[in-house]
């Protein structure tokens, strides 16, 4: 599926320092949406080599770049959760990999499973959410549905379908006991991007963050995989609201486009899927409140250089407050006409 020319290109180039894709690219202010997107997957090689998994786990050059290649093919190409989402959401936790200094926190190997699981956790995307699959009775509902999480599993199978691919097992040089442990963390890092999975666990998250972290402790280690996991998957809401702003637009088009499936079905889509019926600022808001801020004060109560990531949601909030403000002065002015510049 990835030709061997591009292959062994990415796998003989020089792998360049993280200051050679921007002097901010290692800062939570620096959106990885900027990097273009046929340079991603040496970005890719950038941040692997950045956080020693290259050596740690000595990963064979070209099965990497043909590892790389074949994750990043394995996307389709919806509006949102397509390969620049994947990039994006590994890129934050290589970030936070690095600010926070999970090393101190976690196990190498539950780190290299959590950078490779952001990798590869939407692979193989629809653009259509778990209860469409089942609505629409498609053949991942059938597969997965008895057991709920039906696209994660799903994202999980792909991915192991890609390890099992000759030459692109960047864990064969694993010891067997880390092999398997490998294995059973990126699924249930890929299990745990189901946001019903989140809301299930975020009590104990909160309660963890209340005690002491012991990393001494399996299940508080595993909660803060989830945690660091569903954070980046949000992480787009954390970047300055000139590259944030967009990214409504494709969430929403990816959203309205399942709406109109639902429709054509004779079915009625929730009002968050329903182009004639959705206020996108009062959903955003509502995402906002609900998900993605709680997400990131739980995330500042463990690391104190979140400070900076919870303020900037903070502050992406308060711009749609401002837009939702100014649809309601204009009365009549319907969310179309508005643009949301700011
Ligand atoms: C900006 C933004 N808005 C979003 C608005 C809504 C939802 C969403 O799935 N809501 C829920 C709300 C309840 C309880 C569960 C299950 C369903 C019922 C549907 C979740 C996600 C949103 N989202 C994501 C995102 C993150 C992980 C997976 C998929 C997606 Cl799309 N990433 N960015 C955004
Ligand atoms: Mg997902
Ligand atoms: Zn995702």
């Amino acid at each position: 599926k990835v030709a061997s020319e591009e292959v062994q290109e990415l796998a003989q180039s020089e792998i360049p320092p993280p200051s050679h894709w921007h002097p901010n690219f290692s800062k939570f202010n620096y959106p990885p949406r900027e990097v273009p997107e046929d340079e991603t997957p040496l970005c890719c090689l950038s941040m692997f080599e950045d956080l020693g998994f290259i050596s740690r786990w000595r990963i064979k050059r070209d099965t990497l770049a043909r590892f790389i290649l074949m994750v990043k093919r394995g996307y389709r190409n919806p509006p949102y959760h397509n390969w620049m989402h994947a990039f994006a959401v590994a890129h934050f936790c290589y970030l936070c990999i690095k600010n926070f200094k999970l090393n101190e926190y976690m196990e190498d190997i539950e780190l290299f499973a959590l950078f490779v699981s952001c990798l590869c956790h939407d692979i193989d995307h629809r653009g259509t959410n778990n209860s469409y699959q089942v609505a629409s009775k498609s053949v991942l509902a059938a597969l997965y549905s008895s057991e709920g999480a039906v696209l994660e599993r799903h994202h999980f199978a792909q991915t192991m379908c890609i390890v099992n691919t000759e030459g692109c097992n960047i864990y064969e040089n694993l010891i067997s006991k880390d092999y398997q442990h490998v294995l059973d963390l990126m699924r249930d890092i890929i299990l745990a991007t189901d946001l019903a999975h989140h809301l299930k666990i975020l009590k104990n998250i909160e309660a963890m963050a209340k005690d002491k972290f012991e990393k001494t402790n399996l299940k508080h280690r595993k909660l803060l995989l989830c945690l660091i996991m569903t954070a980046s998957d949000l992480s787009d809401q954390t970047k300055p609201w000139d590259s944030t702003k967009h990214i409504a637009a494709l969430i929403y088009n990816e959203f309205f486009s399942q709406g109109d499936l639902e429709k054509s079905l004779g079915r009625t889509p929730p009002e968050m899927m329903d182009r004639e019926r959705a206020r996108i600022p009062d959903l955003q808001i509502g995402f906002l409140d609900h998900i993605a801020l709680p997400v990131y004060r739980v995330l500042q109560d463990l690391f104190v250089e979140a400070k900076v990531v919870h303020n900037t949601v903070k502050e992406n909030h308060r711009h749609w407050e401002k837009i939702c403000a100014l649809i309601k002065l204009r009365r009549g002015g319907s969310c179309e006409q508005m643009s949301y510049e700011q």
